[in-house]
């Protein structure tokens, strides 16, 4: 099984520090992880540091990878060529860091991946014409293509209606628990992270707030201290946790 271990990582830009003395304990496959803190915490600069675009201190440590690149990047702004198709823009993902010779399994792989989201009806279309919801549905497809171990997405249902979000959610537990990857997710729908993550990291001013099983990490004091509203965890009638905000902390 794969994971990940985050030894006092440190980022910068251009000399100002943004993230300081994130460790963590190690972050096991087989589930999802949510990536949680205010605009501007770092929680983008951490996945970068982390995926090695961006250097810094520290070390990122996984453990049980089968391929030289076993973690998946999906960025807040995919940076995906208007022109190409989504079946081509899936494609070239599949073929990230490989010399691009298409195998008949690259077309199955990027055709199982369109099925699983259910993007046939998409595959032809310029990405360039497609919505904000549609587009981010084949970033999320450019992640999963690359088959890693190690998934890092950045906000993956801001775009997306609420069937979507759910059904985005309830996938990426399904492929964590049935393949044992490790899927982390950046996010500010806490009612998302309490019912679909096992545990969470909260990032706040440069550094790490808190970390542990998310039930137990997303608290009343936290969400005063760190998110700025009066709210609390509740169980509904079928006993699923939600978040019931009562109001901002400050402004009344
Ligand atoms: N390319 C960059 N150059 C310089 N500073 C940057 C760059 N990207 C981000 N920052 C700064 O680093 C800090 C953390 O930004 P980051 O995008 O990681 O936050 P975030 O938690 O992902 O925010 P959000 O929830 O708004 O997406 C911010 O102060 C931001 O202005």
């Amino acid at each position: 099984m794969v994971s990940l271990e985050l030894r006092e990582l440190g980022a910068s830009y251009g000399g100002r520090e943004v993230l300081s003395g994130i460790s963590t304990p190690r972050l096991e496959g087989g589930q999802v992880v949510s990536l949680l803190g205010p605009n501007g915490a770092g929680k983008s600069t951490l996945f970068r540091r982390i995926f090695g675009i961006l250097k810094g201190a520290g070390e990122v440590r996984v453990e049980g990878a089968q391929s030289a690149r076993p973690i998946a990047y999906m960025p807040q702004d995919d940076g995906t060529r208007p022109a190409l198709s989504v079946y081509e823009a899936v494609l070239l993902a599949r073929m990230q860091g490989r010399r691009l010779q298409v195998s008949v399994e690259d077309h199955s792989e990027v055709d199982r991946v369109i099925e699983l989201l259910d993007m046939g009806p998409l595959r032809g279309r310029p990405v360039g014409d497609l919505s904000g919801g549609q587009r981010q549905i084949v970033s999320v497809a450019q992640a999963l293509v690359q088959r890693p171990q190690i998934v890092l997405m950045d906000e993956p249902t801001s775009a997306l209606d609420l069937s979507r979000q759910i059904g985005l959610q309830t996938l990426m537990r399904g492929l964590a628990r049935e393949q044992g990857l490790l899927v982390m997710i950046a996010q500010h729908d806490l009612g998302h992270a309490l019912r679909f993550t096992d545990a969470c990291l909260v990032i706040a001013e440069g550094g790490l707030a808190a970390c542990g099983p998310t039930g137990e990490v997303i608290t009343p004091e936290l969400l005063r201290d760190i998110f700025e509203v009066e709210a609390r965890v509740e169980c509904c009638s079928k006993g699923i946790p939600q978040l019931m905000v009562d109001r901002h902390a400050r402004h009344s």
